[in-house]
């Protein structure tokens, strides 16, 4: 120690004076002024030399909004800070689903860029506040900031490259860590409308992925793929200049899994579920605010599209029903008022979904769903509005093989070869064939599921055989009524040419 302390020009009893200092240093002062006093030292020999230091507040000049930045940055060094930092803060953050780790007060990180060096540190600094909102008097407030610190020559770089690059990275990160959210509009009564709120929020925790979603395998795969692309395509989109949207059209019969497709999508992506509820939205104008008011990495949805469009057409005439009653001179003002407002038309629901697509560039992705597709008005579902039209059918054996795995465990069985021609020749829904396979109780093997499928499967083929019969006998009933007609009518015709 002698010799070290010799070679940097120490004698021996500077070594040992300064040993005692810092001894004294670390047993007296506390580890928080500690730290301080290493920033003040920091401070003084960063005036004397070249480094440049930027401030990130945590509340925004008013105080009262939490600074995006901030956040994003907190997050970005949570990633870095989890590694190597040695005292962390575990925070239980709103919306978010689990813990988050982030770098504890007064703590140091370094990060590389480019090959250039940054220092960030995470400084508190406390003010004595004459009152407070609690009116609590002389209580001190503290205020949280990150400190960037580099040297001057890389500043160009460091504040046009190296921010931005931060700001994105923790804003990824707290997209990924934040906590998925239903929403939707249906459970608003007048009222929320009134105070002009739109969306009610649960979180969205459907356990639907591809993997247990039966259907064609290539079929999913394509799906997978779009969405891949879509998810990625910001500078593709920007490049075309196209909005960063994309519209999906479920169509199929009951249970075939368009509601599930949806929650897998939303799982595969990770985002958000906004359900919009056509038949609460009053008119074409809140239509418009609901699907404005909505974030980015997220999905719109319109259930039953079709009947949605219907019910439309039974609201106009029920306000028919309340114009004769005014006639009558029944006073029902504020239900009129109602009624009158519960308006939403083709024409709005287009513009309000081109409007949603030009008004701000997030990638949102809106899907119809629809037993009827040929019911739906082309304009609703051209391309352009609705991308990619993708077709839910009834079970066959390659989604059935995912059904059994996902609810029986099981890749093979001897009756796999006649449940595979009987699903060929029968149309039953994966709804239904889950069903059938879901063991009810513990005493169910996958044999007893797998043969009450087989059960199942025949009555449904009696089932449709009977139905063609009897729609085959009513055929022939108006064929031959036709027929009886037919000559009457010629007679009558015959007659008339007669002079
Ligand atoms: N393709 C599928 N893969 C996996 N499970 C499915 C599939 N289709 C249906 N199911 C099962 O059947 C149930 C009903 O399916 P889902 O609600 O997705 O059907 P749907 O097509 O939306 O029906 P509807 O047209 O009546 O709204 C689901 O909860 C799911 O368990
Ligand atoms: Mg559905």
């Amino acid at each position: 120690m002698h010799q070290t302390g010799a070679a940097w020009g120490f004698t021996g009893s500077t070594m040992t004076s300064l040993m005692f200092f810092w001894a004294m240093y670390k047993q007296f002062f506390p580890y928080s002024l500690q730290v301080q006093i290493g920033i003040y030292v920091c401070k003084l020999m960063g005036w004397a030399s070249n480094s440049v230091h930027i401030k990130f507040n945590e509340y925004t000049g008013d105080g009262l909004k939490r600074s995006e930045a901030y956040i994003s940055i907190r997050n970005y060094l949570s990633s870095k800070s989890t590694a190597c930092a040695k005292r962390l803060k575990a925070n239980e953050t709103e919306n978010s689903k689990s813990l988050v780790l982030s770098l504890d007060d007064h703590e140091v990180v370094e990060d590389e860029f480019d090959g250039v060096k940054v220092k960030w540190s995470s400084n508190v600094s406390k003010s004595q506040n004459q009152s407070n909102k609690n009116g609590n008097i002389g209580r001190s407030e503290e205020t949280r900031y990150f400190t960037l610190s580099f040297h001057n020559r890389h500043r160009e770089m460091i504040t046009e490259s190296y921010l931005k690059h931060v700001l994105r990275e923790g804003k990824k990160i707290g997209m990924k860590n934040r906590e998925r959210k239903l929403y939707t509009n249906s459970s608003q009564g007048w009222f929320s409308w009134r105070e002009g709120r739109t969306w009610c929020s649960v979180s969205f925790n459907h356990p639907a992925t591809f993997e247990t979603l039966a259907m064609d395998p290539k079929k999913k795969e394509e799906i997978k793929k779009d969405l891949i692309k879509f998810g990625k395509g910001e500078d593709y989109y920007k490049k075309v200049g196209k909005p960063w949207k994309r519209g999906y059209l479920l169509f199929g019969p009951p249970g075939t899994g368009k509601s599930t497709m949806i929650s897998a999508i939303a799982n595969f992506l990770e985002y958000d579920v906004y359900d919009l509820e056509l038949t609460t939205v009053r008119d074409n104008s809140e239509l418009k605010k609901l699907l404005l008011d909505t974030k980015g990495k997220s999905i719109i949805v319109i259930e039953d599209i079709d009947c949605s469009l219907e019910l439309t057409g039974q609201r106009k005439k029920d306000d028919e029903d309340n114009d004769e009653e005014k006639k009558k001179g029944v006073e029902k003002k504020e239900k009129d008022e109602d009624e009158r407002q519960s308006k939403v038309t083709l024409s709005g629901l287009l513009n309000s979904i081109d409007g949603l697509w030009s008004a701000c560039s997030d990638e949102k992705i809106i899907i119809f769903t629809t037993n009827y597709v040929d019911k739906l008005d082309p304009a609703l579902i051209r391309r352009g509005r609705m991308d990619n039209h993708i077709e839910m059918s009834y079970c066959r054996f390659e989604a059935f093989k995912v059904l059994a795995k996902n609810y029986l465990e099981i890749e093979s069985h001897d009756l796999y070869g006649e449940i595979e021609r009987k699903l060929e020749e029968t149309d039953m829904s994966p709804a239904d064939v889950a069903e059938n396979l879901m063991p009810k109780s513990d005493e169910e093997d996958a044999d007893i599921c797998l043969k009450r499928l087989v059960k199942s499967l025949e009555e449904e083929k009696e089932k449709a055989r009977k139905l063609a019969e009897e729609e085959e006998k009513k055929k022939a009933i108006r064929d031959e009524k036709k027929k009886k007609k037919k000559p009457e009518k010629k007679d009558e015709e015959e007659k008339t040419l007669k002079p």
